[in-house]
């Protein structure tokens, strides 16, 4: 997508005339080889330049309905064309993947408020290709992949969203009929939540606990039809709606349903896992937490989301910051650029840091993620645990980063960041959505505490641990002394793990105390606070130790100006990380006043180098105007004309006398009370 062809802001241009790096490489790097870049260009710009989708029309303004049914429209004039895509590009199955990741990005400049379709070409076609036997894949591939049906991933219960074991929803199943009876018994077990559900999707997943032989067996997936295929009425014993308006994701049509005696076939329970005989016997997987695959999926990919919009949020507040002036450092100098105030540089350059190295931990976890699973294929599930562990973590860690990130953006661009034109309302939804969606954050890292806890007794006597929690072996080596602290890059990664360590051995200590009065439950329960600040501590451990690794890569393959970049980036995130995690890190480590100062120090320095990169760094993560879609953060940094021009398109701009005036407010003036 070419950039912006109106003449560029001036300050603007003065900043990208001094950057001292070669942008396109940083943009190759980022989207994985410049082939990748090419691919991600033609895609976004054999969507967007679409004049079906009419994007000239502010969606913001249209009322709840309005907006649903918009989403609707233009989402498939941009999935008629994906298939056409897919079909001039060659029809493999990567091809498919290879729109969609791209889409993945231009449906958010499409659809701001959510795509309707999400859940269908996400989870529900996940589950699928990854829970089926060969037969049901046959049978429901095809008509996924041609949309013949519509589906969703319909787990979550008004009771129950957490504590999927404890779900409420019966298939109950008659050998004499070969049939489940799906029921939900209570109002709590009406499934609620699910994306797309409301009145869009005609097919789901849906998790139900199955009892067969009088006996519950836990909780199965089954794809069960919901609505005609016709008529789209809702089949017999099928209640379904919308759930109603909500903090974001306005669009994406979450829903409620429930059940009443409504009958499935025998070959509708998904069976790659657990199997069901056709008699009713029930054979158990070989871990039960299979059927928990494809939250796993998910939550790998929503690394990459968080890094993106992260990207995005700090590209507007960066652009704008490069252009506002406000405010004289010196009384008598004109009003600087606002970045030269250095807390704004202290707002901004750190989320820039984080984007990179989220990115890094995104390609990484992807690549562990595969192989995991080429290993589960084989039949070996031993790092099934490991893996869980990780992605809760990571999930939990870089969605609350990238909600703080983005909040903090949204001021650092001061009452303009609170309009929606700045562009940024949006991307704080989607950040705070990730909180919850796909394992609340807090039990996230609940379920990555209980990793590093057995980790920690395993380390304690003696035995194996896995790659990212061997620390813990460093930490019980040194006895009870504390880490010394040496000012290098992996010195800051070693005070961040004795941090972690130690924290995890206060919660380890914490529960080993309580026993004494209290059940294992209720002692890891009163050890909850310490439980997840260990998970955090350890979350941002592997993002450091990760960050570490893969940048020393990137600096060997990238010229040395960009090596330099790369190396400054991966400094303000260990700096920026220690600064923020002080009160951890003295706890476990014999780290000085001075040696504090000196890290303030070094952040001084490492903003003044970043000064006349980060304009580069952000361009180079390459989001067109259609993408970043506002008025502070366009490539020309025109603020105060987009500004403007946004404002004048307000629906009670179109008249310049509104009617409330005759009705109701010169009525009230003209009364003298
Ligand atoms: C048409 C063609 C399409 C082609 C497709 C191509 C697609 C390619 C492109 C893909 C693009 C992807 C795009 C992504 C965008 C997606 C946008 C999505 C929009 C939002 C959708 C939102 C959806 C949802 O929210 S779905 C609902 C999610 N719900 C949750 O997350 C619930 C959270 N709760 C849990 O996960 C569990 O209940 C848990 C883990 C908290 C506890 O479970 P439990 O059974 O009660 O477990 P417990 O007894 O406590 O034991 C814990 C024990 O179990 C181990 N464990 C748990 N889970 C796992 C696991 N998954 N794997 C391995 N082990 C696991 C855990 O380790 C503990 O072990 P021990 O400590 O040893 O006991
Ligand atoms: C935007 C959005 C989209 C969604 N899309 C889907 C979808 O497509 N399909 C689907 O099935 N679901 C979907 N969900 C549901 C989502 O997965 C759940 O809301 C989420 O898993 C949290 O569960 P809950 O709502 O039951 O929260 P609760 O578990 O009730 O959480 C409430 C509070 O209790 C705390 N808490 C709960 N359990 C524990 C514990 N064990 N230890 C400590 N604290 C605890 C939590 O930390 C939280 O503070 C969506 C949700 C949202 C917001």
């Amino acid at each position: 997508m070419s950039k912006n062809l109106s003449i560029v802001n001036k300050d603007l241009k003065e900043e990208r005339d001094k950057i001292n790096f070669n942008v396109e490489e940083f943009t190759n790097w980022f989207y994985g080889g410049a082939e990748k870049v090419k691919e991600k260009k033609y895609i976004e710009n054999y969507f967007l330049s679409d004049k079906d989708l009419n994007l000239e029309l502010d969606t913001s303004y249209l009322s709840y309905k309005d907006k649903y049914e918009e989403a609707v429209r233009r989402s498939i004039v941009v999935y008629k064309k994906l298939y056409k895509l897919h079909n001039e590009m060659g029809g493999t199955h990567e091809d498919f993947v290879k729109i969609m990741e791209n889409l993945r990005f231009t449906m958010g400049a499409i659809n701001p408020e959510g795509n309707p379709f999400v859940l269908h070409f996400s989870m529900f076609a996940l589950t699928i290709m990854n829970m089926t036997n060969d037969e049901q894949k046959a049978e429901w591939l095809p008509r996924i992949f041609n949309c013949n049906i519509l589906g969703t991933y319909a787990q979550t219960e008004l009771g129950h969203g957490t504590y999927i074991q404890r779900l409420e929803t019966t298939a109950t199943y008659d050998p004499k009929t070969k049939e489940f009876t799906l029921n939900s018994p209570t109002l709590t077990s009406y499934k609620w939540w699910p994306g797309n559900l409301g009145h869009t999707v005609d097919h789901a997943i849906v998790m139900a606990q199955l009892y067969s032989q009088g006996k519950c067996h836990g909780i199965q997936p089954f794809i069960v039809q919901l609505r005609d295929s016709e008529t789209h009425k809702p089949l017999p014993g099928i209640d379904i709606g919308d759930i109603g308006n909500k903090v974001g994701f306005q669009t994406v049509n979450n829903g409620f349903l429930g059940f009443k005696n409504v009958k499935v076939p025998y070959k509708n329970m998904l069976m790659k896992n657990s199997k069901l005989l056709e008699d009713g016997t029930f054979i158990k997987p070989k871990n039960a937490k299979l059927n928990y695959g494809t939250m796993v999926i998910i939550r790998v990919h929503m690394i990459i989301d968080a890094a993106c919009r992260i990207a995005k949020a700090t590209t507007i507040a960066l652009r704008y910051s490069l252009v506002r002036r406000q405010s004289p450092i010196n009384p008598n100098e004109i009003e600087p650029k606002i970045i030269e105030h250095i807390t704004q540089q202290n707002k901004i350059f750190p989320g820039i840091a984080k984007a990179v190295v989220f990115k890094c931990m995104a390609d990484y976890l992807t690549k562990l993620h595969l192989s995991i699973t080429q290993e589960g294929n084989t039949g070996n599930l031993a790092r099934m645990p490991e893996l869980h562990a990780l992605s809760c973590c990571l999930k939990a860690v870089c969605t609350n980063e990238d909600a703080k990130t983005v909040e903090v953006c949204r001021l650092s661009c001061g009452g303009h960041g609170f309009l929606r034109s700045a562009g940024l309302d949006d991307v704080y939804r989607n950040s705070t959505a990730a909180q919850t969606y796909e394992g609340e954050n807090t039990v996230m890292l609940l379920q990555a505490a209980r990793f590093l806890i057995k980790s920690f007794n395993e380390a304690r006597n003696g035995g194996s641990l896995t790659e990212g929690v061997k620390y813990l072996f460093d930490f019980i080596g040194r006895n009870g002394k504390r880490e010394i602290f040496d000012n290098s890059i992996n010195g800051i990664l070693r005070a961040i793990q004795a941090a972690a360590a130690g924290r995890t051995y206060i919660a380890w200590k914490h529960i080993e105390d309580d026993k004494r009065h209290n059940s294992i439950e209720v002692a890891t329960n009163l050890a909850g606070v310490h439980l997840t600040k260990a998970a955090e501590l350890h979350g941002y451990v592997c993002l450091l130790q990760v960050g570490i690794e893969e940048i020393e890569k990137i600096i060997r393959n990238v010229s040395p100006a960009l090596g330099l970049v790369f190396k400054n980036i991966l400094e303000l995130f260990a700096v920026d990380l220690i600064l923020n995690k002080i009160g951890d890190v003295i706890q476990h480590v014999d780290i000085s006043n001075e040696d504090i100062e000196k890290l303030e120090k070094q952040m001084e320095t490492l903003f003044k180098f970043f000064r006349t990169s980060a304009i580069g760094v952000v361009d180079g993560f390459d989001f067109s105007d259609p993408i970043i879609d506002s008025t502070l953060g366009s490539y020309d940094g025109n603020v105060y004309e987009n500004l403007i021009n946004a404002a004048r398109k307000s629906p009670l701009n179109q008249e310049d006398v509104n009617r409330t005036f005759h009705l109701y407010i010169k009525p009230f003036m003209k009364s003298n009370l």
